[in-house]
């Protein structure tokens, strides 16, 4: 711990037995204050607990998981600790960084920037796996070597490059209506051209389906993921696109479990609907 480390406490809240907090701390990778929740179930209290990160979609912040999932129920009773970053750098005042929903504030994409003028705040990658798992392991009673991921759209982009990217690091991995193949959809396009410029070799690194077929060249651990997606999203065959994911997993038989949820669509309705499952999945891999 640096000698001016602060954790500023935000909120407290008694959650099923728990505590949902926020704090705000100063970041060295995103060189801006950041915001960020942590529930620790009651289970924390007697001893270091193990992590679930879930890294959250476009627009949203710490607290949308937090609010609208209802995790904290299943998170208690399983043991296990819930820690939600926020999506982008907050508060640096860069031309053109709240122009749209889908570039900037709250859309950072869980990359790190190579363009400026982003590359000295969105470092998004190196702060959800590096930065915020260090500041969580000195400050809360949690088991630094017990963390899962997940998360949701661009969040759940976010999860499986972090899985796919750091192999043997967490113990599972699952997303909700993913992301899957950023370099070929609108959303990732933009983004990528804008934090990363033109060089699709360096996209490349940040793309769900790029990064199984390095996993595939490279021999390294082939991770089972988890991805569950509603068939009435309204994102799913312009941006999602999960059958390119299950393409790429098929023929380099890298392990999918890919579950299509009729009826849900892209809103936290659908997540708070399958959780508890994300959860338990989770748990198996965990305790
Ligand atoms: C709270 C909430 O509704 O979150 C939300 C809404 C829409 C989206 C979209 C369109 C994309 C995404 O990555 O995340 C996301 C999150």
């Amino acid at each position: 711990m640096t000698a001016t480390e602060q954790l500023e406490l935000v909120s407290a809240n008694k959650v099923h037995g728990g505590w949902l907090k926020r704090y705000r701390h100063r970041s060295g990778s995103l060189d801006c204050d950041m915001v960020f929740a942590i529930y620790l179930p009651p289970q924390a209290e007697q001893g270091p607990v193990p992590m679930l990160w879930w890294l959250s979609g476009l627009t949203c912040t710490d607290e949308n998981f937090m609010q609208k999932a209802g995790a904290q129920k299943k998170a208690a009773e399983l043991g296990i600790a819930l820690i939600c970053p926020d999506t982008s750098p907050r508060g640096v005042n860069l031309d053109g960084e709240d122009d749209s929903y889908d570039f900037g504030s709250g859309a950072g994409f869980y990359v790190n920037a190579t363009r400026e003028p982003w590359a000295r705040h969105y470092r998004m990658y190196d702060y959800v796996t590096e930065e915020l798992p260090a500041l969580v392991k000195r400050h809360f009673p949690v088991d630094g070597e017990r963390e899962s991921i997940s998360g949701h759209s661009m969040g759940g982009h976010g999860a499986l490059i972090c899985a796919l990217k750091n192999p043997g690091r967490y113990r599972s991995v699952s997303a909700f209506a993913p992301i899957v193949n950023p370099m070929a959809c609108p959303w990732g396009e933009k983004a990528f051209s804008g934090y990363l410029g033109d060089d699709r070799a360096q996209w490349a690194q940040w793309d769900t389906c790029e990064l199984v077929k390095q996993a595939s060249k490279s021999g390294t651990e082939r991770q089972e993921l988890f991805v569950e997606q509603g068939e009435s999203d309204q994102f799913l065959e312009e941006q999602l696109k999960p059958e390119r994911l299950e393409a790429v997993c098929a023929e380099l038989d890298h392990p999918l479990v890919l579950r299509r949820q009729p009826g849900y669509d892209h809103s936290y309705f659908f997540m708070a609907s399958f959780i508890d499952e994300h959860l338990a999945y989770h748990a198996k891999h965990l305790l």
